[in-house]
């Protein structure tokens, strides 16, 4: 089982093997499911997890032939019944530099590298893979897991499982990044240091209220629902979906911001007749013909 409320009719493996977590793509839409799969640990992530996932996040941005991409937590706990979306890092691997790779009798792999806090190279890809990632949060979404909810484009959630909680400052760790600054811009900058200050449980109705969860489902039809939404986004123009999810991103990206959607401007202009006329003049050695465009306004 890949977890209680995965359909695995509606679902095939896909892409590479991994350990810490699943990846399916969808049977009939161009949509990829990749959910956290260590759910007796409320799915928290140590720096295999992050590999794993930013490979798969590389490997859904790399098919053109999708349109979105889920982002889940298998469940529930074969310990306990508990459902989780991500607990954040895994602080029993946490080392005096950040988060270690150990070998399975728990000691550090001397032959990997220092202590990693790679989870924000996963957070960076979320945003500028050019694509809708939606966060579909089945339980527990705490600490760098709900800083992963927040940099998703939209979330749903279950509305009898689902609990959003902030512990970073209870173990002296701190996303200033997306994780806390972007979250403000969704729920106002008092109800966001409340999140991080208090440490408060909410649940998907009060995190729908407050604007980081688009929406709260019932439990056993989230995933049917995520498939739902996302086949809407696959209906949609490429091209456009692309650029609004830039464009929704520059304003609070600065010159990265920018970067990414200027540089999709530069490969629509790619495709034009003018952009042909200018490789065409230098590959032919001669002055380029651009009379013939039009200055349009
Ligand atoms: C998630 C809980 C609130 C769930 O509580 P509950 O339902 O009562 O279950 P438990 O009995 O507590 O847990 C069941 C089982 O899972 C283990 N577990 C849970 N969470 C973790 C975890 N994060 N790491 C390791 N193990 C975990 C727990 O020990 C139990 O195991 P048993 O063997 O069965 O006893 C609650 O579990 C909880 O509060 N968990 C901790 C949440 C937390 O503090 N997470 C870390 C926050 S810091 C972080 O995520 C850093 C991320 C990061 O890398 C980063 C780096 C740089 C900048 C920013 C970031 C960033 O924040 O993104």
């Amino acid at each position: 089982m890949v977890s209680e409320i995965f359909d695995p009719e509606k679902w095939e493996s896909a892409g590479p093997d991994f350990d810490d977590i699943t990846y399916h793509r969808a049977v009939e839409s161009g949509t990829v499911r990749i959910a956290f799969d260590r759910p007796e640990v409320r799915n928290a992530f140590r720096p295999k997890t992050v590999d794993e996932l930013y490979d798969a996040l590389d490997h859904a941005k790399r098919q053109t032939d999708v349109g979105c991409v889920l982002l889940t937590g298998n469940g529930p706990s074969p310990k306990d019944g508990g459902w989780a979306f991500c607990s954040g890092g895994d602080q029993t691997v946490r080392g005096e530099d950040g988060y270690e790779y150990r070998g399975e009798d728990g000691q550090t792999d001397q032959a990997a590298e220092g202590g990693r806090l790679h989870i924000l190279e996963v957070q960076r890809l979320i945003r500028h893979i050019p694509k809708p990632v939606l966060c579909v949060v089945p339980g527990w979404a705490v600490g760098g897991g709900h800083s992963l909810h927040v940099v998703c484009d939209m979330t749903i959630a279950s509305e009898d499982h689902a609990v959003f909680k902030q512990t970073d400052p209870d173990v002296a760790s701190f996303d200033g990044g997306f994780g806390s600054a972007y979250l403000a811009k969704q729920v106002g900058q008092k109800k966001a240091r409340e999140i991080f200050f208090l440490g408060k449980d909410y649940d998907a109705e009060e995190a729908a209220d407050m604007g980081m969860v688009n929406e709260a489902v019932p439990h056993e039809e989230l995933e049917d629902v995520a498939l739902e939404w996302a086949e809407e986004m696959n209906a949609k123009s490429p091209t456009a979906m692309r650029m609004l999810k830039y464009a929704f991103n520059a304003t609070d990206d600065g010159m990265v911001g920018q970067q990414v959607f200027a540089g999709e401007a530069t490969r629509l202009a790619y495709m034009t007749d003018e952009a042909q006329e200018g490789r065409d003049a230098f590959v032919e050695g001669r002055e380029p013909e651009f009379d013939r465009f039009d200055w349009h306004y």
